[in-house]
């Protein structure tokens, strides 16, 4: 399955004015995986996933998308780029004034333009990939946390993308309701195909899915582990990793 990378960051040094948070950082995404971009609060997970789908421009460094640039990528190049990409942001996001239905529509109003039949068509696929095939015409706040999720998740993949992004797609939901997120995001990568990247601290939910993580170090500003999570967990010889991967609390680190 993964012997392709579609993401290649390479020497990436990333931050906010004259504050560097992550400094040459590199990695690899493969075609098909579901890749974990793990850390403490406050290291620079979102600040990195913003600039892999190209919201913000890192201080220095490229990040290649198959064979783009989305660092240095503007105007038509970049929505191309976007074409091919669905993301998923912390807050779902879901405009309360629409149905799930016109909610999930509108990537394909803005960058297509297929006609309205085609269009709902394609969100009704979605909306069953997701399980939420009978609730088209609900709005936002008629739907659960955990519906939610998933209409996000519909939305972000309404263009067909081959990789989507996901911004701490468990945050706010119960064990069980995250637990069955974990589940359909792993179904739909492997009938799909689709490649995952996802920013999370949801250790359970990284157990369960992820292929392969980075873990980011806020004081190191870098890159402190990368592999699979179990061996990582297992195996690391970083004091810091393991207490990162079996959660020890922080002065049991050194002994
Ligand atoms: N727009 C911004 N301007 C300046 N500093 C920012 C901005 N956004 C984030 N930061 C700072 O950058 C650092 C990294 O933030 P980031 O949101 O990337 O971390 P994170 O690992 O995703 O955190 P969390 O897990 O809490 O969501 C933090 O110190 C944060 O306060």
């Amino acid at each position: 399955m993964k012997d392709k990378p579609i993401i290649r960051v390479e020497h990436l040094t990333t931050g906010y004015g004259h504050t560097v948070i992550m400094e040459d950082i590199s990695f690899d995404v493969y075609k098909g995986e579901i890749f974990g971009i793990l850390g403490g609060s406050g290291c620079g997970k979102s600040t990195v996933l913003k600039n892999m789908i190209g919201l913000t421009k890192p201080f220095s460094g490229r990040i290649w998308i198959d064979e783009e640039d989305i660092v240095l990528a503007e105007g038509k190049q970049k929505v191309g780029i976007w074409n091919r990409i669905g993301v998923m942001y912390q807050q779902s996001a879901l405009f309360g004034s629409m149905s799930l239905l016109e909610n999930i529509r509108l990537p394909l109003e803005e960058f297509t333009n297929l006609p309205l039949p085609i269009m709902n068509e394609i969100v009704m696929t979605k909306l069953k990939m997701v399980g939420l095939f009978p609730f088209a015409h609900l709005a936002p706040s008629e739907l659960s946390g955990g519906m939610k999720k998933r209409a996000a998740i519909a939305r972000a993949m309404a263009m067909d993308p081959e990789i989507v992004f996901l911004d701490e797609p468990s945050a706010g939901l119960d064990p069980i309701t995250s637990v069955e997120l974990d589940h359909l995001i792993i179904r739909l990568s492997r009938t799909l195909g689709v490649t995952f990247v996802i920013v999370t601290h949801e250790l359970p939910s990284v157990f369960t899915m992820a292929d392969r993580v980075i873990v980011l170090d806020k004081s190191k500003k870098g890159i402190i582990a990368e592999g699979k999570p179990k061996d990582l967990k297992e195996k690391s010889k970083d004091p810091f990793v393991r207490q990162f991967f079996n959660r020890i609390p922080q002065e049991d680190v050194s002994l």
